[in-house]
């Protein structure tokens, strides 16, 4: 039971070193707060605010979730005698109610034939998931630039996420999907649609790529090109988890044009030597190159957070085997574009192939709708 005070003994508290509040018949002790108040002193030791019921001032100038803060929630001293809170959180997984901030198909009376049953399931459990047990740690991450935390890419694992991310397809086949919300023959672009949408909900870009950008964007061509053995091997690592996977197509001199890259292949007795320093030569190797004997990557500070994971891979006489070239040798730029297309893998029938295809850049397309979505619901909060 948390303690309870009298609008009378509130009142008593309004003063630099003793200030209390009423936000919502929560009382709050603000003495020690005042000074790093981001709207400042003056605001809360205004004569309406100070030792007074704040309510409507503070709404008028916070969103809601300041309060679930746990920051802000450690200000909390108890509540108004016989009062109740006003303002109810939504419980995990629910809808939003503001105007825009859900897709059509998402609201009441409107119907898409583009959605069944199966992804209102796996809208409902991917929600539920991303706010209880990814958000929280989306933003401490985002805050201290530290790496997605290992219970995330576990509890990711275990649901079979990082599987889904990669889209429909055979690399599906007999697994579990998000605890049963949808089988894998059952699974289409739609559903990854929800996913990368639902992600957007995390406020949090950096660390979203960190969570799976490297292996969005890496794995496809492996899938595509790696001879059979290598991708069912390396698939099965990343899905379990054990392993992570970076593109390496910009540098320093190039940028992202990736015709432009200065890192080299030389042919060697069954494989090739790869440094990272010398003048670009001759046509484009897509190569697949484990982690060992001649590599560095460091940490890149980037305009957003370093939770990304953006990294600078420096090569240094790397020997890699022939069975790891990605495509023909020397038309790796065929390889490397088809990835960034997003056509992957070989999908049910050529006639959906031909439409998907026309999706470039699917994922960016839903992540964008659903960062704008995002946004238009943080405007009207
Ligand atoms: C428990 C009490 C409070 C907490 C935890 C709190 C926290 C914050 C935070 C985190 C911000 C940064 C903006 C944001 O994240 O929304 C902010 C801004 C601000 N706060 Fe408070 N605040 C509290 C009470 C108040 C009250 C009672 C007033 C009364 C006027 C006030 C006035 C402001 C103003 C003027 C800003 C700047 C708004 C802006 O930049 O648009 N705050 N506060």
């Amino acid at each position: 039971m948390s303690k309870t005070f009298t609008r009378e003994e509130v009142s008593k508290h309004k003063e630099k070193g003793d200030l209390w509040i009423i936000i919502d018949s929560t009382v709050y002790d603000l003495s020690r707060f005042l000074t790093i108040h981001p709207g400042g002193l003056a605001a809360l030791l205004d004569d309406e605010v100070a030792g007074k019921d704040a309510t409507d001032t503070f709404f008028a100038l916070h969103r809601f979730e300041v309060l679930q803060n746990p920051q802000y929630v450690r200000l909390k001293l108890g509540h108004i005698q016989g009062e109740e809170p006003q303002m109810i959180k939504p419980p995990p997984g629910s809808l939003s109610e503001i105007p825009f901030a859900e897709p059509t198909w998402l609201s009441k009376g409107c119907h898409s034939p583009y959605y069944n049953e199966s992804h209102h399931r796996l809208q409902t459990a991917i929600r539920k998931f991303t706010e209880e047990v990814v958000f929280p740690d989306a933003q401490a991450r985002e805050e201290d630039g530290k790496r997605v935390s290992q219970h995330i890419f576990e509890a990711r694992v275990r649901l079979n996420l990082p599987a889904m991310a990669l889209g429909p397809g055979p690399h599906l086949k007999g697994l579990t999907l998000m605890d049963g919300a949808v089988k894998p023959e059952e699974f289409d672009c739609f559903h990854e649609l929800v996913i990368i949408q639902e992600n957007s909900r995390l406020h949090a870009r950096g660390y979203s790529d960190g969570m799976a950008m490297g292996t969005y964007i890496a794995l496809p061509a492996i899938m595509k090109y790696a001879a059979p053995e290598i991708r069912d091997k390396i698939c099965r690592e990343v899905f379990a988890g054990q392993k992570f996977l970076s593109l390496a197509v910009t540098e320093a001199y190039a940028g992202s044009d990736v015709a432009g890259i200065r890192t080299r292949a030389t042919k060697t007795e069954g494989g090739w030597i790869v440094n990272g320093r010398n003048e670009q030569e001759g046509g484009i190797i897509v190569l697949l190159i484990e982690r060992g004997e001649g590599i560095e990557t460091r940490l890149i500070r980037t305009s957003y957070s370093t939770a990304a994971g953006t990294a600078f891979i420096t090569f240094d006489d790397v020997f890699v085997p022939d069975t790891h070239v990605l495509g023909h040798p020397t038309d790796g730029l065929r390889t490397i574009l088809s990835n960034f297309n997003h056509e992957r893998l070989v999908y049910p029938s050529s006639a959906l192939r031909n439409k998907i295809s026309n999706f470039h850049r699917w994922a960016l397309a839903c992540g964008s709708i659903g960062t704008q979505r995002a946004i238009v619901e943080e405007c009207f909060k």
